[in-house]
């Protein structure tokens, strides 16, 4: 370990106990490629419905999703969130064996007639976010007393999500239960985000008791912690509730990114995390498991049996 790395692991894992969110600068993602990949996405949600239709979500979990589709937040919203997103994930061929696994599968693409650059720019920029979080997974492991490579056998055919999002200009309004995105948790590991300029993003802060902004700046991912990272470390990385919440006066655009351990990989109690005084919380799972679970809770119409359901069982989803 280098003492720079010592040093980023130390405040890392401050920032993971405290919150589970925090930005990441000097990442290595161009700053050209992230100005790509909104341009090329901004194109997207320009075209006609018929034409993102053409890409509706499919069994793999890969497409255009419409505006409502997700309700993040179901004890609180009254409607769907006022967003649209698209999903891409590792490309994987529909006739290999691991394409029979839940969220495997092949991408679906939009016409190259009408945006003859966008898929380029999105496996670009869907490798440099995926070595972003290789870099990450060392800097966690390193944060909580691993070894550094600890997470890395793990990631071998690992499920990832690059979710490009539209917001519509339309006022949130909570006390009415109109949000641009319900609060939730993520559900996976880590979230790599990418927004524009556009304020929105507000993370639940229990000393505060409320909800605070967290800006967008320049340069600099928004990097957080989901429920399985939490699940792993017996509650002491957190996975933070938050939503986002638009005034109307613009549209606003971000791509997360979700960064996954293989489907088949066990989530339970890292030994670090766990001892006489401080027994698992949380029965075991997997990776692939804890998804489908978190899914089927959020997504209108998602069936994970209209995949193969063996499939389902042989798998119980700073600096760097
Ligand atoms: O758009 C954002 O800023 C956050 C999106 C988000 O929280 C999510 O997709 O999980
Ligand atoms: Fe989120």
């Amino acid at each position: 370990m280098s003492l720079q790395e010592d040093v980023l692991a130390a405040q890392l894992r401050k920032a993971c106990i405290d919150t589970g969110f925090f930005y990441v600068f000097n990442h290595g993602v161009a700053q050209d490629l992230i100005e790509q990949i909104f341009e090329e996405n901004r194109k997207f949600f320009a075209l006609p419905e018929a034409a993102r239709r053409e890409i509706l979500v499919d069994k793999n979990n890969r497409g255009w999703t419409p505006l409502s589709e997700e309700t993040l937040d179901r004890a609180n919203q009254t409607e769907g969130d006022t967003k649209e997103g698209l999903y891409f994930g590792r490309e994987v061929p529909a006739d290999s064996t691991e394409a029979a696994q839940p969220f495997t599968g092949p991408n679906q693409w939009p016409s190259p007639e009408l945006l003859p650059e966008y898929r380029r720019v999105t496996n670009t920029y869907f490798s440099a976010v995926t070595d972003l979080g290789m870099r990450m997974l060392r800097l966690l492991a390193l944060a909580l007393g691993l070894a550094p490579d600890y997470f890395l056998p793990m990631f071998g055919r690992p499920m990832l999500f690059l979710r490009p999002l539209h917001y519509i200009p339309r006022r949130s309004q909570p006390d009415q239960g109109i949000f641009a995105a319900g609060a939730h948790s993520d559900y996976g590991m880590l979230t790599l985000l990418a927004t524009d300029d556009a304020p929105g993003l507000q993370i639940w802060l229990p000393s505060a008791g409320r909800f605070v902004d967290v800006p967008p700046k320049p340069g600099a991912f928004i990097v957080n912690l989901g429920d399985m990272l939490e699940r792993w470390t017996n509650g002491l990385f957190k996975s933070t509730l938050h939503r986002v919440v638009t005034d109307g006066s613009r549209h606003r655009y971000s791509i997360p990114f979700f960064f996954e351990p293989n489907f088949d990989t066990r989530v339970e109690c890292l030994p670090c995390c766990c001892g006489p005084d401080n027994p698992p919380r949380y029965p075991p799972t997997t990776s692939g498991q804890h998804l489908l679970d978190k899914y089927a809770q959020t997504h209108a119409g998602f069936d994970a049996t209209s995949k193969t359901s063996s499939a389902v069982t042989a798998g119980a989803h700073a600096d760097v």
